[in-house]
């Protein structure tokens, strides 16, 4: 069986490493600098970071120049998140030399734009699905974009490679992953599937890892590593087949 790919999760808030919950403004807890974050966790044997400039998510500045300082001091894949919404951000992104972007808002509120960049950039580009039920939130996950479904199919057509899919719910809550909103993305795409939000536990892990075969490529683990829930050594390990 393939292994389940783990993203160790650095969300930025005004130059510092933060948890939200619900990935709600304001509930920041913070922990300190992204970049020992980042590097800590390249170290643990993470090969991917996800990196989010919240700001830029929220629409409250960015942290640009940080964000490209850590892209470029790791060794490892990053996946970007946070505020890529027309050429001049993708192009600030793609040029920190990142694997792949996360589009949300955009795919919401400039499809037109976002089916150019999928054809332009085949799978540099993903796609943040990041709900609450089956409604899609943007702007910082704060405004309504539409329904999960018909968007997916929507950006089917138009080629993307690869959703990320988080149950804002759950963000940031230790909750545990939804399982069901996973299986049910799944069975709707044959794209793989990035699992984001809740993560607890190696045990929720396991779970998710059980999914690989269902089109389940990988799983973001935030609070969790912070929380010291388990280390990432023992994450890795729990999800290698
Ligand atoms: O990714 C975004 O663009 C974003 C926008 C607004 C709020 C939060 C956002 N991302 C949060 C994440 O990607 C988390 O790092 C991830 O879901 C981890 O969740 P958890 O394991 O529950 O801490």
């Amino acid at each position: 069986m393939s292994k389940l790919e783990l993203l160790p999760a650095v969300d930025v808030r005004d130059g510092q490493a933060v948890r939200l919950v619900h990935g709600e403004s304001g509930t920041e807890t913070s922990y300190g600098s992204p970049l020992e974050a980042a590097l800590a966790w390249q170290r643990a044997g993470a090969e991917w970071l996800h990196l989010v400039d919240l700001d830029a998510a929220f629409g409250t500045g960015d942290n640009r120049e940080l964000v490209r300082e850590v892209t470029r001091a790791m060794d490892i894949k990053v996946e970007l998140s946070g505020g890529i919404r027309d050429d001049a951000s993708l192009a600030a992104a793609l040029a920190t030399g990142c694997t792949r972007v996360n589009l949300g808002t955009a795919a919401l509120e400039t499809p037109e734009w976002v089916a150019k960049v999928i054809a332009e950039h085949g799978d540099r580009i993903a796609v943040g699905l990041d709900v609450r039920g089956t409604t899609l939130k943007g702007r910082g996950w704060t405004r309504d974009g539409g329904d999960l479904y018909e968007t997916l199919a929507r950006l089917d057509t138009e080629g993307c490679a690869r959703y990320v899919v988080t149950d804002i719910a759950k963000d940031g809550t230790l909750q545990g992953p939804n399982l069901e909103l996973l299986r049910n993305v799944c069975a709707a795409t044959d794209r793989p599937v990035v699992a984001s939000g809740g993560v607890s536990s190696l045990d929720d892990l396991r779970a998710i890892a059980e999914l690989v075969p269902l089109g389940v490529e990988g799983s973001i683990v935030g609070k969790a590593l912070y929380a010291k829930a388990f280390t990432l050594e023992e994450a890795l390990e729990a999800v290698s087949p």
